[in-house]
């Protein structure tokens, strides 16, 4: 049996740069990958099967095309195994949570099953958020995602991350988006203070915020909640939402401002970032 924790992905920054023929939309984003995420369980088994608990397994049980199972059979077709998920993170929600299971999955089923596949060109076949998520670490996000980049070396700071409870599907974002493009952003080699870091994050944008928030303008809402909190030095929405963060100076002082969060239906987790501690592929 193989376990692995499948992080959530933070949009630190999110600029449109272009778009291409296909429709897809060129980017320059941060990601990083906070400390809370779901688990993937995978097992020896005759026939390929998925069972989902956790508190947002419900929203995917009547779903057959789950990424889990797409990722297994792109990676054999035809083979077996006893696949479990504990959905722990909200379901459409900018913070990549499918993305994180298929790559999950693809790396306990490339294990359990001794294979020697290149995961990085699969990961990018389930999504365009997968590449990253495979890496699970830091990343700047170039191309429509599969050009990771190196990241300026990071302070130690915490964040808050709410999500309203509205599923906001990635695909009607990008379409209701208005206006031009956003320059990739000018970023230096480190970050040496959390002051630093947001100083030049205010300089960038997330290019899907304003959509997002005609789509659902609760995101508006979450905002307002997230730059009120004591500590907050940058309150800003993930990927095409409709979760949003708020950065602090401490994972310690992120964890106590969200637990003062108490709006009904919401979910919110605070802390710090997930230390990686798998491979390099
Ligand atoms: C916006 C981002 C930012 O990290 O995150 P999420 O909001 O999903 O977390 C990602 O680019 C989402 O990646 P992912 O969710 O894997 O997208 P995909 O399934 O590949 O694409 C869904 C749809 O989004 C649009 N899309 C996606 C990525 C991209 N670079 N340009 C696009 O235009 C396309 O309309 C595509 O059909
Ligand atoms: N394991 C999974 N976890 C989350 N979503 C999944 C999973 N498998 C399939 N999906 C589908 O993918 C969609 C999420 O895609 P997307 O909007 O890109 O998410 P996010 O913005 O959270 O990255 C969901 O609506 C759901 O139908």
């Amino acid at each position: 049996m193989i376990s692995l924790f499948a992080p959530a992905k933070v949009n630190l920054y999110l600029h449109v740069t272009a778009k291409r023929e296909d429709g897809y939309h060129l980017l320059d984003s941060l990601a990083v990958f906070p400390a809370v995420g779901d688990n993937v369980r995978v097992e020896d088994a005759a026939a390929l099967s998925l069972e989902i608990s956790g508190p947002f397994g419900a929203v995917l049980q009547a779903e057959a095309d789950n990424l889990l199972l797409r990722a297994a059979r792109l990676l054999a077709p035809g083979r077996g195994a006893a696949l479990h998920l504990e959905k722990n993170l909200p379901v459409a929600s900018g913070i990549g949570g499918g993305s994180a299971d298929a790559a999950a999955a693809l790396r306990a089923l490339s294990q359990l099953w001794a294979l020697n596949a290149e995961l990085p060109p699969l990961a990018l076949q389930l999504g365009a958020d997968v590449p990253v998520c495979l890496a699970s670490r830091p990343a700047r996000m170039q191309g429509i995602g599969e050009i990771l980049a190196t990241v300026p070396r990071l302070p130690e700071f915490g964040m808050v991350l709410v999500n309203p409870g509205v599923a906001v599907p990635t695909p009607a974002v990008f379409k209701a988006r208005q206006g031009g493009f956003t320059p990739a952003a000018n970023l230096p080699k480190a970050w040496t203070s959390v002051d630093a870091m947001v100083t030049d994050l205010l300089n960038c944008t997330n290019d899907l915020q304003t959509a997002a928030i005609g789509i659902q303008p609760v995101i508006g809402e979450v905002l307002d909640t997230l730059t009120a909190l004591p500590g907050a030095k940058l309150a800003r929405m993930s990927g095409s939402g409709a979760t949003c963060f708020a950065i602090f100076a401490t994972p310690a002082e992120a964890a106590a401002a969200a637990a003062v969060i108490s709006h009904p239906g919401w979910w919110r987790w605070g802390g710090g970032l997930y230390e990686q501690t798998q491979p390099d592929l």
